[in-house]
């Protein structure tokens, strides 16, 4: 029988900064197609591990591996610097829930999007233009706005752009930080069904944080609770949120009841 192999495979995540440990012994793997929450208290740990699979900091212990053409066997966390960079920018996208963390604000929308394609080598100025109005458009982003400065658009405006920017390169892994996260409830449920759209229309592997289980139950097709910087529970969504195990996830759910 041929087996599926998990597009992202991490085991055993460990980072600590100075006397804090925010993640200890974290597994995630996620599937092409597949969308993964991960749920729990402020300061579990969501964010960090994030971080580290968008290879933004390194992790203190623990291996990483996606599987991509020519680097399937190689452990992310290992390698030279160039290469991990080259695979940040072609193959994983990330969406914060801080534009200014995500976006250069005196940069235009277009532009903003355009840069990802420099990074991957791009110099046709007709080809950028063309690429960061296609990109745009796919994220619903209004595109006559798409000259102006980030800071000038709302805030469900602007995690257009950072959605734009995160796919311009189709990205084999997508990771959103509460991409919804202080936007309005009417704008928040537009931008999570246009995620929802992308997400099945590119089969992209996903992974997801928010406090927001209505946001989770939206998206994710499997969920991961942390608490402490650990994963205390882990199935299907529908399972999780129906019918949590742990005290700590009943807790979670009811409150939000
Ligand atoms: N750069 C840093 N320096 C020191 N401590 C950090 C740093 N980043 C995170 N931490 C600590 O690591 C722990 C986990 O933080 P993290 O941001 O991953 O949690 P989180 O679950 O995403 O929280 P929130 O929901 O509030 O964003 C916290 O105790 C936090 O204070």
């Amino acid at each position: 029988m041929v087996r599926e192999v998990p597009l992202l495979q991490a085991r055993g995540l460990c980072r600590r900064y100075g006397a804090i440990t925010a993640i200890d012994g974290v597994d995630v793997s996620v599937y092409r197609g597949e969308v993964l929450g991960i749920v729990g208290e402020s300061g579990s740990g969501k964010s960090t591990v994030l971080r580290l699979l968008n290879l933004e900091e390194p992790a203190d212990a623990g291996t990483y591996y996606l599987d991509l053409p020519g680097y399937a066997d190689q452990n992310l966390f290992t390698m030279d610097r160039y290469y991990r960079r080259q695979i940040q920018i072609r193959h994983i996208g990330i969406v914060y829930q801080n534009p200014y963390l995500g976006l250069r604000m005196r940069h235009t929308s277009s532009g903003n999007v355009a840069e990802r394609l420099i990074m991957a080598g791009e110099r046709n100025f007709a080809t950028l233009r063309q690429a960061a109005r296609g990109a745009l458009s796919a994220s619903e982003f209004p595109l006559e706005r798409m000259d102006d400065l980030p800071i000038r658009l709302s805030g469900g405006m602007q995690q257009r752009v950072q959605l734009a920017r995160a796919l311009a390169l189709r990205p084999m892994l997508l990771l959103l930080d509460e991409p919804t996260t202080g936007l309005d409830v009417s704008v928040q449920a537009l931008v999570l069904d246009t995620l929802a759209r992308i997400q099945r229309e590119l089969q992209i592997a996903t992974v997801i944080v928010s406090h927001d289980l209505g946001v989770i139950r939206a998206l994710a097709d499997r969920v991961m609770v942390m608490r402490h910087g650990r994963v205390i529970e882990h199935g299907l969504t529908d399972q999780i949120l129906e019918d949590p195990q742990e005290a700590y996830t009943q807790q979670l759910v009811y409150a939000k009841l």
